[in-house]
């Protein structure tokens, strides 16, 4: 999975640590991303020495990773609910839990998968933590939206641009089919208000604040792991 900067010894000590929290029996959301990455390879080894799971992928590369890893799965509408779903994120403020992600363009389906669970666990790495969200937040929008979102997300005070492909001409598009716009709206000074209006514009199928998510946070650094619950 493509990283994102940061330590990987760092992120693989959160993503192990909140692997540890998994037990028999659980249903589990499988995030997006290179820390989250470290949570699936950690599961991948417990089921390998008899951990019964079922796991929810939230996209095409976490479903890759899980069934390489040999971990039983399922979609999102053939359980009843999930006990954990474990994911990294962009930035996060650790006095709330508040963070945003979608930096893998993966935050519809991880959302889904998060609200659906009974905890939701953050794992990333020192560099991701944050005083206040002032990350760009990724909005994703059906596509014959997309000047409209930007003129709303303009409105909202937040500057839009269409995220583009790295290795292909033309737009990112996502595991649904739609496009995203990265909004930079600096400092969010409210992020549930900011949740609730990027919410109502018509068209958008998903923005990247998780506000009021997380039920912990695992912080990996180069000596160890840091656990704030919520
Ligand atoms: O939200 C995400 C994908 O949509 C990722 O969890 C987020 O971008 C963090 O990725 P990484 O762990 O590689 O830094």
């Amino acid at each position: 999975m493509k990283s994102t900067g940061g330590s990987s010894d760092a992120k693989r000590r959160a993503g192990e640590a909140a692997a540890e929290g998994v037990t028999d029996g659980m249903v589990v959301g499988l995030g997006t991303g290179s820390t989250a990455a470290h949570a699936i390879r950690a599961l991948g080894a417990a089921v390998d020495d008899g951990l019964d799971i079922v796991g929810v992928p939230t996209s095409f590369a976490s479903r890759e990773l899980a069934i390489e890893q040999g971990i039983p799965l399922a979609d999102l509408d053939e359980v009843d609910g999930l006990d954990i779903a474990i994911d990294g994120a962009d930035q996060i403020v650790l006095e709330s839990g508040n963070c945003i992600k979608g930096g893998g363009a993966a935050h519809a389906r991880e959302k889904l998968v998060a609200a659906a669970a009974e905890e939701f666990h953050v794992v990333v790495d020192p560099t991701k933590v944050a005083e206040q969200l002032d990350h760009t937040v990724a909005v994703e929008v059906l596509p014959a939206a997309r000047t409209g979102v930007e003129a709303a997300v303009e409105k909202l005070g937040g500057e839009p641009s269409l995220r583009r492909a790295a290795n292909k001409d033309g737009p990112v598009v996502t595991d649904n089919g739609n496009l995203v716009v990265d909004a930079d709206f600096g400092g969010v000074d409210d992020p549930a208000e900011l949740a609730a209006s990027l919410s109502a514009v018509p068209g958008v199928v998903e923005h990247g604040l998780f506000v009021s998510y997380a039920s912990a946070v695992y912080v990996g650094s180069e000596d160890g792991v840091s656990e704030t619950t919520y």
